[in-house]
């Protein structure tokens, strides 16, 4: 990275101009950031920066010369800039932004430059840079002794803070490690800060850009000093008050250093208990912001039916924290209820959010003194719009609360309307932005300057009569100003008050003493109302951002309403219904009622894969609270898709929705656990059993009575000896310690005969048909458990050659016919399920010509059982194709060894490598 002051400027930094010996002086104060430095209308970088800016920003590099030599530079347009700084932020640079602070027409000599801003990937403002929908957080970890000692006893370890730098929203927590992680995958920072003394592995799971503060300002005293500007600091715990007060400080920097950011109001403390825990793994294996499969379609968007950013932002946020307190749900469902229940009310609020600006982010640039008057009107008509809101859910008892809040701020309003223009220039400095009749001072500059101008208007008509010219001409000219013009042929006609400003080829120009005096005045008028203008514009913005608690209180509504009408609008064109939440449950450690307190989901749909699957399977869920349900069934039968989508309901739920179902009875559940497939793709480094171990110790860890906790095939990454185990185990302490409601899919089959010894251990199972030799999946949910996994057929479908297909028929049904032996023998338990056995469509339709199996056929042989064993650990997900081809072929030669082959039918192709003997 090329940060700070380039090297070669340095090396003769005596020799420079006063301009560059200004912009080195800059980059050495910014030494982490590339510096922008403002000349006339561009921003520019020398020397090694150029070349660095050039390549990200694929601009042109100039060779520049003066009194001390040649140098590259770069310049970046000013009107075009966001674009470019884009570039450079994705490039995980910090900018440092040196514009002119004074006037340059005004300077005497050097004009002098500053910093007024250091955009960071989590810290910019600018629209253009920011995601409308989503907020840009930065975010900050830190002990509580700034890292010089550890940490007192008791207290939660870290701290860990965040700011949206845009809207000014701001909230502090504390915990131990891995409440760290949880919080950061929920808050999904685009930049993150680590005190000194910050265990890296804590912050690992953070993909975000890295930034380096001076441990200094994590000392206790000085981020204490820094929070006690924005929040009373004893609040707060001792790691909260660091990170919290290191982060605004960093916060103040990226903002051009100058003082407590006036927008960031409040510094809000939170418990994460107090809402439904999702971990980082949870968020990704349910899809609910991120899907890097399939149609890639996540919940979030599926139900995002907002209007404004700033409800998009606010539905984002309850999906990331559903609530865990029974009433706030179902105060939330009342008002999904009633939006659901009137569609013109709905359409109503939904016709006039789609009005609505973004309320929190033009209160940020109005505090931060960066707004313009368009952005006044765009307030303006916002505020405009909330009446219309407010009329329409006037008589809706459930939306009484949020219509209280609906302040339409109407003196805000006639202040903002009766100063600006409905139509402003984006420029406020070049006037045309006030109203005529709000300033009665401004109002007269401005009529000096009309009659002036009327006078001139008159003016070559009275000359023509006075002096007898026709042809006499009034004209303006920026560089000469007015003049009277008199062709060659009439000069002899000219006044003597005439004095000669210019000569033209055929004519002269003249002025006379009164038209430079109106010359003069109207000038000066104009100047003085544009700088008039200005500071009138500025004072106005001044007392607008005055009221930014009452326009952040209204944003906050506003928000509300759109996230509750998105959520009816979502219920009813998706057809969702509103769950019961069951009484006595209450995730925060109320009265955990009787046995009916479970989920129970009749009729319910996965919300994201029923809208590609046209003929998605509805499929009932009834689970008494703790109970351990084991799905069993084929692959592809749908297993995860409906662990996910009883999940998926309990998260609306909390969140505030109606769920995808027929009817809907949930409790309130404090956490989900998954251990779902998604996470192999992401095992970075570990190997996958590593992961899914780790993940299963949270969940054995964490689980109480009141989580729901799904766990997708725990184990298939080692030894089926060893997998069936450990699935076995852990099935058991959620039974017997947790009591956690789980659902549990598992390709163990022999796991079902947990259901005899376990009260609350149920079995499922998912069925499928085959008709003509081909299998169907039901995808419909069936007491019992499955017989067998047809787990060949979707190799079938997957297209594996037909041989290799054959050939694992074979061997599955010979494996099957051991394990019937076995089962017979009362040595094996497998509950029978109403279909038909694998082994009777594994033979039927298919050419599998091996022997029936029968006690003491080669397959009792330990060779063959080896052989089975070894082929049944063969971990797909970890074999390469070739490896896969060279495994078979061991197989082949093992099992022809055996003695125990019949390959005819089979070596069709002859696609082995190296013949296996043919
Ligand atoms: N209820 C349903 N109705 C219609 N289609 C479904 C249903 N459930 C799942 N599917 C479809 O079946 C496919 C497989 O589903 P899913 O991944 O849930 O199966 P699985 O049993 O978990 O498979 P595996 O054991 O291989 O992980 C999905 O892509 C989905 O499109």
């Amino acid at each position: 990275m090329v940060t700070g002051a380039p090297a070669t400027m340095l090396d003769r930094r005596e020799e420079l101009t006063p301009m560059l010996a200004q912009y080195v002086d800059v980059a050495e104060r910014y030494d982490d950031a590339v510096v922008l430095f403002r000349v006339g209308d561009f921003y520019k970088a020398f020397c090694e920066a150029a070349d660095e800016v050039a390549r990200i920003c694929e601009l042109t590099r100039i060779e520049r010369e003066d009194s001390t030599g040649t140098y590259t530079a770069c310049g970046i347009p000013v009107d075009n800039a966001p674009k470019y700084l884009k570039r450079l932020l994705d490039a995980e640079y910090r900018v440092a932004v040196a514009d002119q602070v004074e006037d340059p027409e005004e300077a005497s000599g050097l004009v002098e430059r500053a910093v007024t801003q250091v955009l960071t990937p989590g810290t910019v403002v600018e629209e253009e840079l920011l995601a409308a929908g989503s907020n840009t957080y930065v975010a900050c970890v830190a002990t509580a002794a700034g890292g010089s000692e550890k940490e007192s006893e008791g207290n939660p370890a870290y701290g860990v803070a965040h700011v949206d730098v845009s809207t000014g929203e701001c909230a502090v927590t504390a915990g131990d490690a891995a409440a760290v992680d949880e919080e950061l995958a929920r808050i999904g920072p685009a930049e993150l800060l680590c005190g000194p003394g910050v265990d890296p592995a804590v912050v690992d799971g953070a993909d975000c850009m890295r930034t380096e503060r001076d441990p200094e300002t994590f000392e206790p005293d000085a981020a204490r000093a820094v929070l006690d500007r924005y929040a009373e600091s004893e609040r707060f715990d001792a790691a909260e008050r660091v990170a919290a007060g290191a982060l605004l400080s960093y916060a103040e920097y990226t903002q051009g250093d100058d003082g407590p950011l006036e927008y960031v109001r409040r510094v809000r403390r939170y418990d994460p208990r107090r809402s439904l825990r999702l971990d980082a793994t949870a968020l990704r294996g349910l899809e609910l912001f991120e899907n890097h499969v399939g149609s890639g379609r996540t919940l979030f968007d599926t139900i995002d039916e907002t209007r404004s950013a700033l409800g998009r932002r606010r539905l984002r946020a309850w999906l990331r924290r559903p609530l865990v307190d029974r009433e706030a749900i179902e105060a939330r469902h009342d008002a999904v209820a009633a939006f659901a229940e009137r569609t013109l009310v709905r359409e109503d609020v939904r016709e006039a959010l789609s009005a609505a600006y973004d309320l929190e982010r033009l209160a940020g640039r109005i505090s931060r003194g960066r707004a313009d008057a368009r952005d006044l009107r765009s307030l303006h008509d916002t505020l405009a719009a909330v009446p219309a809101i407010r009329d329409a859910v006037a008589d809706v008892e459930a939306l009484a609360e949020v219509r209280a809040d609906l302040d339409p701020l109407d003196d805000l309003r006639e202040l903002i309307d009766a100063a600006v223009v409905e139509e402003p220039p984006q420029e406020i400095t070049d006037g045309g932005v006030i109203r005529a009749g709000y300033d009665d001072e401004l109002d007269e500059v401005r009529s000096t300057a009309r009659e002036g101008r009327e006078w001139i208007a008159n003016l070559e008509e009275r000359e023509r009569e006075r002096t007898g010219i026709d042809n006499l001409e009034v004209g303006y000219t920026q560089v000469h100003g007015y003049f009277i013009e008199v062709t060659n042929g009439q000069l002899d006609r000219v006044p003597d008050d005439y004095t000669r400003r210019q000569t033209l080829k055929n004519s002269e120009r003249f002025y006379t003493p009164e038209l430079k005096r109106r010359e003069d005045e109207i000038l000066g008028a104009e100047e003085r109302a544009d700088a008039m203008e200005y500071e009138l514009f500025a004072d106005l913005r001044d007392r607008v951002a005055e009221e930014s608690d009452r326009i952040g209180a209204l944003a906050d509504a506003v928000a509300r309403v759109d996230a509750l009408s998105a959520l009816a609008t979502a219920a009813v064109e998706r057809d969702y219904v509103r769950p019961e939440i069951v009484a006595g449950a209450d995730a925060t450690g109320g009265d955990t009622g009787d046995n009916d307190d479970g989920i129970h989901l009749k009729r319910s749909r996965h919300p994201v894969v029923e809208e590609t699957e046209p003929e998605f399977v509805p499929n009932d869920a009834d689970l008494p609270r703790g109970t351990v349900a084991l799905i069993t069934g084929p692959n592809m039968s749908g297993k995860s898709t409906y662990m996910r989508q009883v999940a998926l309901a309990v998260v609306l739920s909390q969140a505030g929705s109606f769920v995808p179902a027929e009817t809907a009875r949930l409790p309130v559940v404090d956490r989900v656990f998954t251990r779902v497939g998604a996470s192999d793709d992401i095992a970075g480094g570990e190997s996958t059993f590593m992961r899914e171990m780790r993940e299963l110790t949270d969940v054995l860890h964490d689980a109480t009575g009141d989580s729901l906790v799904l766990l997708d095939e725990v184990g298939r990454g080692t030894s089926t000896t060893d997998g069936r185990a450990i699935a076995r185990a852990a099935v058991e302490f959620l039974h017997d310690e947790a009591g956690a409601t789980t659902l549990f899919a598992t390709h163990y089959h022999e796991l079902t005969d947990l259901a005899d010894e376990h009260d609350r251990v149920v079995n499922r199972h998912f069925a499928a048909t085959e008709r003509d030799g081909e299998v169907t999946f039901l995808h419909r949910i069936r007491e019992g458990a499955a017989s067998s996994s047809y787990g060949v057929e979707v190799a079938d479908l997957a297209g594996v050659p037909d041989s290799v297909v054959a050939r694992a028929h074979d061997l599955v049904a010979a494996d099957r016919s051991d394990a019937g032996d076995r089962s017979a023998a009362g040595d094996d338990t497998v509950e029978a399920t109403p279909q038909r056995t694998l082994d009777e469509i594994a033979t039927n339709g298919h050419d599998t010509s091996s022997p029936p199996a029968a006690s003491g056929s080669p397959r009792h042989d330990p060779a063959v059982a080896g052989l089975l064993t070894d082929l049944r650990d063969l971990s797909l997900a970890e074999t390469t194709p070739l490896e896969a081809l060279n495994s078979l072929h061991e197989f082949q030669r093992r099992a022809e060894e055996a003695g125990d082959v019949n390959r005819d039918g089979y070596d069709d192709d002859g696609a082995v490598p190296g013949g296996g003997g043919q």
